[in-house]
This record gives C-alpha cells, sequence and structure tokens, in this order.
C-alpha cells in the first residue's frame, strides 16, 4: 500500500466536507486535519469530525486521524486579557522540554520581561523542583489561585504545588482540562508571558489543550535522534492543526559537553535538528549542549539560566531569539 499525497485525500471528502478543509497535512500515516466549524452546533461539529475520521482512516498509508475543527472564522475575535500565552512543546518524553521551559522563563526574566510559569505537565509536574518552590501552595482568592513565587523572578503554578508528594495522579481527560484551565486562569497580574510546559506528546489532550488555551506562540523541543525528530514533527503539526504559530526548534542535549575537560563531542548527532528545522520550514532558536551541569544544577532547584557562564549563555541565545517576535505582541523587555 502506498501513502496518498495530502491532496488526493482531500479529494476523499465529500464536497461539504472538502469545503471546510482549512488544512490537511499527512505524516508518517498521521493525517492531522483542521476543519472549520462555522455555523455548527456541538452536535454538528461532532458529526463533521466522526465524518471526517471515518473517511481518511479508510484511506490506504494513513493510520492515525487527528481532527481540529476552529471556531466561527467569522465571530469577532476575543479580547486580548491576561499574559500572552507562549507553549513549550515537544513530540515525546525526557527530551528536555521542562528543563527549556524553566530556563526560558529565567532567561526572559534576566531580561526584563515579566514572566510567569504554568506546569501543565500534570502527570509529572517538575517544575516546582526546578524554580525550587517545591512544597510551597498557592493562596487563592475568589476561587482562584495566587502564582507561587521563585528566587529567579518568575512565578509558577503547578500541579506538584496541589498534590502530596510523589502522589501519582490518574485522571481523565476532562479533569485533566479543568485543572489546567485553573493554573492558567489565576491571579497572573502584571504577568506579560505565560511560558506553558506543556504534557509530553501530541495526542488529543494536548490538542484540546492548545485550541482552548490558545497560545500565541509555541517552541518545540527535540534531541538530535531520527525518532526525536519524527516526534517533533508531529508536534508541530499540532500545533498547526490549532492554529498556533510556530515560533522555531530548539536542539537540546547537542553535544555532551565533558564534565573533565569541558570538551564537546557528539554522541547524538550534532546539527540535525537545524537540519530539520530547515526541512521542515521553521525557524531554528539553538541548542542546548548534553552537560552534566544542567542537570545536576535542575536538580537542585539552580536553573542554570539563572548563573554565568556558558550554559546560562545557551538559553539566553534562544530567549534573545524570541525578543521581535514578543515585540510584535506588543511585550518589550524591562531592562535594556
Ligand atoms: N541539556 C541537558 N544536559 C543534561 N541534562 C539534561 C539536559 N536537558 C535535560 N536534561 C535532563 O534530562 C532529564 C529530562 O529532562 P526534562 O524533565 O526537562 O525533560 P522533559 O522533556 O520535560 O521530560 P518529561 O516529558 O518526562 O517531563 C532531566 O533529568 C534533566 O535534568
Amino acid at each position: 500500500m502506498t501513502a496518498q499525497p495530502a491532496d488526493d485525500l482531500r479529494q476523499l471528502l465529500p464536497a461539504d466536507m472538502a469545503a471546510r478543509v482549512q488544512s490537511l497535512r499527512l505524516a508518517d500515516g498521521v493525517v492531522t486535519l483542521v476543519l472549520d466549524g462555522a455555523g455548527l452546533d456541538g452536535d454538528g461539529r461532532a458529526a463533521l469530525e466522526a465524518g471526517a475520521k471515518a473517511v481518511l482512516s479508510a484511506a490506504p498509508g494513513v493510520s492515525e486521524v487527528r481532527v481540529g475543527i476552529v471556531a466561527d472564522r467569522d465571530a469577532p475575535p476575543p479580547a486580548p486579557k491576561g499574559p500572552l500565552i507562549l507553549a513549550v512543546g515537544s513530540g515525546k518524553g525526557g527530551v528536555g522540554k521542562s528543563t527549556l521551559s524553566a530556563n526560558l522563563a529565567v532567561a526572559l526574566a534576566r531580561m526584563g520581561v515579566r514572566v510567569g510559569l504554568v506546569d501543565a505537565d500534570i502527570y509529572g509536574p517538575s517544575q516546582p523542583r526546578l524554580l525550587a518552590n517545591e512544597g510551597k501552595k498557592p493562596a487563592a482568592k475568589d476561587s482562584k489561585m495566587f502564582p507561587v513565587p521563585s528566587p529567579y523572578g518568575v512565578s509558577v503554578l503547578s500541579m506538584g504545588h496541589l498534590i502530596e508528594d510523589g502522589r501519582a495522579i490518574a485522571w481523565r481527560g476532562p479533569m485533566v482540562s479543568g485543572a489546567l484551565g485553573q493554573l492558567i486562569d489565576a491571579w497572573w497580574g502584571e504577568t506579560q508571558v505565560l511560558v506553558i510546559d506543556l504534557p509530553p506528546g501530541t495526542g488529543d489532550v494536548q490538542l484540546t489543550m492548545v485550541q482552548k488555551h490558545k497560545p500565541a506562540g509555541a517552541v518545540i523541543v527535540s534531541t538530535p535522534q531520527d525518532l526525536a525528530l519524527m516526534d517533533a514533527s508531529r508536534a508541530l503539526n499540532l500545533f498547526e492543526a490549532a492554529h498556533v504559530p510556530v515560533l522555531g526548534l530548539v536542539e537540546n542535549m547537542a553535544g555532551y559537553v565533558c564534565p573533565h575537560c569541558g570538551n564537546l563531542s557528539d554522541p547524538f548527532g550534532l546539527g540535525a535538528v537545524e537540519d530539520a528545522a530547515k526541512r521542515l520550514d521553521m525557524p531554528f532558536l539553538g541548542r542546548v549542549p548534553l552537560d552534566m551541569a544542567i542537570r545536576l544544577g535542575s536538580d537542585a532547584g539552580e536553573p542554570p539560566a539563572a548563573g554565568e557562564g556558558p550554559q546560562a549563555e545557551a538559553f539566553a541565545a534562544i530567549a534573545r531569539k524570541l525578543l521581535p517576535w514578543l515585540a510584535t505582541q506588543g511585550v518589550t523587555p524591562e531592562k535594556g
């Protein structure tokens, strides 16, 4: 069986459905389809989604179909409220998404941006440890929480602040979505940018999350291995399906810094993420080497971006690349 190009897949849809297609991508057997839901109520949208899935999943070479339905395009855009949301996503776990989120937030804060951080990794919250405010409970007023300050100028809200230590959360999708809404819809006050450390992966939970909370932009982190890169392109599809602009790719664990001599070697293939960014026609935002000092600092609640030296500079360089985009969104740092 051969895979069908996206245009052929579009032809398979009935005309009324095809007229609603906003984008259709096919990568690694996964179809990501965005449909315009204008004029449909909840049942109509559900029927549209089910119909599209039924047609496309029967096509040869298609292993999975993901459908996003966007709101009425003629409806007036909602009035902006609250901070600008910057999502950090990855196709798979363990590639350094939480490390990047924390350190990017700290690097932006050092540049004078008022930054908050939401740990949306509900199943494995790590931000309280990374930003040294573990064990603190958020105060609340009028059933909204106050973010928990950290020593690094970044306030944080994480499920890790709400649950008992080490208690795994076995929640289902709608509960996750409700909990996350509360972390985002908190008293963020003067916060300009809210960095969101998304849960790893590109499933329905993530898609619903980005559709609902509409980040203004997203950063995707990947390690240089082929498998991680394939997952990163799925993360790209996820954001595209939700119409979230992808600001670029970050390469993490790129080259190994020897803790003894400081030499950089190349266990996973340096530069592969930059090449992938070119292929995917996306900006490359920078690389962070695999460095024992980054892991040790992170585990100790001392984010490398808050220090000095090459580790701090790696994150500062990525943050600097985001400043022009932030300026287009009306966010300018208070320091030079
Ligand atoms: N550049 C790096 N150098 C050394 N260690 C790193 C680096 N980046 C991340 N790590 C370490 O790798 C582990 C995984 O990182 P992290 O928790 O940030 O990944 P993640 O993608 O958020 O994972 P998960 O999806 O499981 O939450 C952590 O122990 C972290 O300290």
